[in-house]
């Protein structure tokens, strides 16, 4: 199903796991910041939504998309139940946005499988703005909202294996 089909911010509480007693780290990507600071606001407001506590939800920013990675890999060995990795890469006129979002994808995939801590996959990979725009809460919703509750669940499926 294409995001179009689906609204990213619609989530039906009785299905979310108690959240109260988690901690989350969310590691923010500074390009193209007014695309990021959507995302990330749509993933800290779900958070408190569904009870999450705002002295557990530690926030740190990268350069880019690419370091994500690392700052994942770093907020993995704090004292948190799940990472949420938020970034925005856009096209542009040569294919570094391919390699940017290869190398992005199978880096979070690696500490996903290298690692206890889950690492949530809150990167927009679109062809311009304005689709990106539409995902960090224009007509779409917002990825961030989406991440925040698959971190919820990956927490809580965690905790309980
Ligand atoms: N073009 C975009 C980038 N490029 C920068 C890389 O992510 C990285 O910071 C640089 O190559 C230094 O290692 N990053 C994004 O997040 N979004 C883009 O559209
Ligand atoms: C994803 C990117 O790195 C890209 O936006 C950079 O733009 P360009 O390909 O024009 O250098």
């Amino acid at each position: 199903m294409a995001t179009a089909n689906k609204n990213l911010s619609e989530y039906d509480k009785a299905t979310i796991p108690n959240a109260s007693n988690f901690r989350f780290g969310i590691v923010v990507s500074e390009w193209n910041d007014t695309i990021t600071e959507g995302l990330y606001k749509g993933a800290y407001d779900a958070l408190i939504d569904n009870g999450v506590e705002a002295q557990n939800i530690i926030r740190w920013d990268v350069p880019g998309s690419f370091e994500l990675i690392y700052g994942c890999k770093k907020m993995q060995e704090q004292m948190v139940n799940a990472v949420i990795a938020i970034g925005s890469v856009i096209q542009g006129e040569t294919k570094h946005f391919d390699f940017v979002c290869e190398g992005v994808t199978q880096g979070i995939k690696d500490l996903n499988v290298l690692h206890e801590t889950p690492v949530i996959f809150c990167v927009l990979t679109d062809n311009n703005m304005q689709q990106s725009i539409e995902r960090s809460g224009g007509i779409h919703g917002n990825k961030g909202t989406e991440a925040a509750i698959a971190a919820i669940k990956m927490a809580k499926l965690r905790q309980d294996h």
